[in-house]
């Protein structure tokens, strides 16, 4: 199969820190301060001369030495922690940015949905924006005219067609944005992360279509989504992002079962004078470390702290998310601080079990909040572990082979009564 995105060496630099003054006039201005020795006239209340010039060399590599090729037709999902890179690769295979260094080729034209909207013109109407992104795909007039039914049927904006797009919802917005990048006739479809955007009904909608575009039409999609149960669903071949660059490339099991692995490794780190926080993981009954349990087991997550003194000034809560980064519940040590304050110094391991059958398969994502008994925040380390639920089968009674629907895992049971 012919390659349709090959990426070579391609790199991507960010500077920090405020680059110009907004007018020549103010920039000479400062240039001549400097060079006097004076005080830049426009720091701001807090900045001083140093601070600034260190801003200025403050360079941040978003992308380092990218390699990687993509064939016509494959969909391929871009994995990776917060800020491992994806959106910058997006955004320059999708031309909205340019690369530092490194070369992209290939062939076909991109639609991309990078934010919500991207390339539509707000005081355009719904109409006039799929014809105008139709236009700069390359597209002739009739062939986006024999477009637009599907377009606006699957967007479900035909009302407002012809209104201007800033007045639309954001779920309206997101629709329409999504129908236009996976109708008109690219031979690359780029989406990042749209799915956090809608309602479910609309993401099973989308993936559905995007299922379509690739394995139906032939065409090569580009996924980005922190949402595993969706990249497994649509994706067969996988990239993992870490640090700006390709940790590992391939066939999407591995790369997902390597990003939950590698996740999951680093250790939570925060110190203050009265404890440090060790590590967050994960066990099974057994007391092993594990990734992942079936519903039907019980998971245990542990929390190793080190206490510096003793009536330490210490709390914690465990936040849990869904794949959708959805809250789904927090456990606080707020309800036991008694016995944390009276907890000598040394380390000491907080277990939290996790009942059979509370949460429904899928990816889950904890947040670790460190507090002081007050309520007072000293840090949040945001998606610091991540753990799988496997449906174990057993409460489906055999009969019920798709996905269980929702987001608990009650086992079923109905009573009967007779009515007189
Ligand atoms: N415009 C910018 N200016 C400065 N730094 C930036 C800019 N855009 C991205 N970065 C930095 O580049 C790195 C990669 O960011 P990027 O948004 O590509 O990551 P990501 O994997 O998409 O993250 P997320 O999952 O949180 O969206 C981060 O350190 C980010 O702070």
């Amino acid at each position: 199969m012919s390659v349709a995105i090959k990426v070579e060496n391609l790199s991507k630099a960010y500077q920090l820190g405020q680059i110009g003054t907004g007018t020549i006039s103010r920039d000479l201005e400062r240039w001549y301060a400097r060079i006097r020795g004076k005080e830049d006239p426009f720091l701001r209340i807090g900045e001083s001369n140093d601070q600034h010039s260190k801003s200025e060399s403050n360079v941040v590599w978003s992308l380092k030495d990218i390699n990687f090729e993509i064939k016509q037709g494959d969909a391929v999902g871009i994995i990776g922690r917060n800020g491992a890179g994806k959106s910058t690769l997006l955004k320059i295979l999708s031309k909205v940015t340019a690369p530092t260094t490194g070369k992209i080729s290939g062939k076909g034209r991109i639609a991309s949905l990078l934010e919500v909207g991207t390339g539509f013109h707000p005081e355009l109407s719904g109409r006039e924006n799929i014809f105008l992104n139709g236009a700069i795909l390359g597209m002739r007039k009739k062939e986006i005219q024999r477009k637009l039914e599907e377009i606006v049927d699957f967007a479900g904006i035909e009302r407002y067609l012809d209104t201007p797009v800033k007045r639309y919802s954001s779920g309206m917005y997101v629709r329409l944005a999504f129908a236009v990048a996976a109708h008109l006739e690219s031979e690359i479809l780029i989406v990042d992360e749209v799915l956090a955007v809608g309602d479910a009904e609309f993401q099973k909608k989308c993936l559905g279509k995007m299922g379509e575009v690739s394995k139906g039409e032939g065409r090569t999609v580009l996924f980005v989504s922190h949402n595993m149960a969706s990249i497994k669903q649509l994706c067969d071949k996988g990239i993992l992002l870490n640090n700006g660059i390709v940790q590992y490339s391939g066939k999407i099991s591995k790369i997902i079962s390597s990003y939950f692995i590698n996740y999951n490794k680093q250790e939570v780190f925060f110190e203050n004078d009265d404890f440090s926080a060790k590590k967050l993981y994960c066990t099974n009954a057994k007391n092993q470390t594990v990734n992942s349990v079936t519903n039907g087991s019980e998971l245990f997550i542990k929390v190793l702290l080190e206490v510096k003194v003793q009536n330490p000034n210490l709390g914690f809560c465990i936040a849990i998310y869904n794949g959708m980064k959805e809250l789904l519940t927090c456990i606080n040590t707020f309800h036991i601080h008694s016995e944390i304050a009276s907890l000598g110094t040394g380390k000491h391991e907080f277990v939290i079990p996790i009942p059979k059958y509370i949460f429904n398969e899928g990816e889950y994502f904890i947040n670790l909040h460190l507090n002081s008994s007050s309520g007072d925040l000293y840090y949040i380390i945001e998606n610091c572990y991540t753990f799988t639920i496997l449906d174990d089968d057993k409460r489906r009674g055999g009969i019920y082979r798709d996905s269980w629907p929702g987001q608990i895992s009650l086992v079923p049971n109905i009573n009967i009564n007779v009515v007189q």
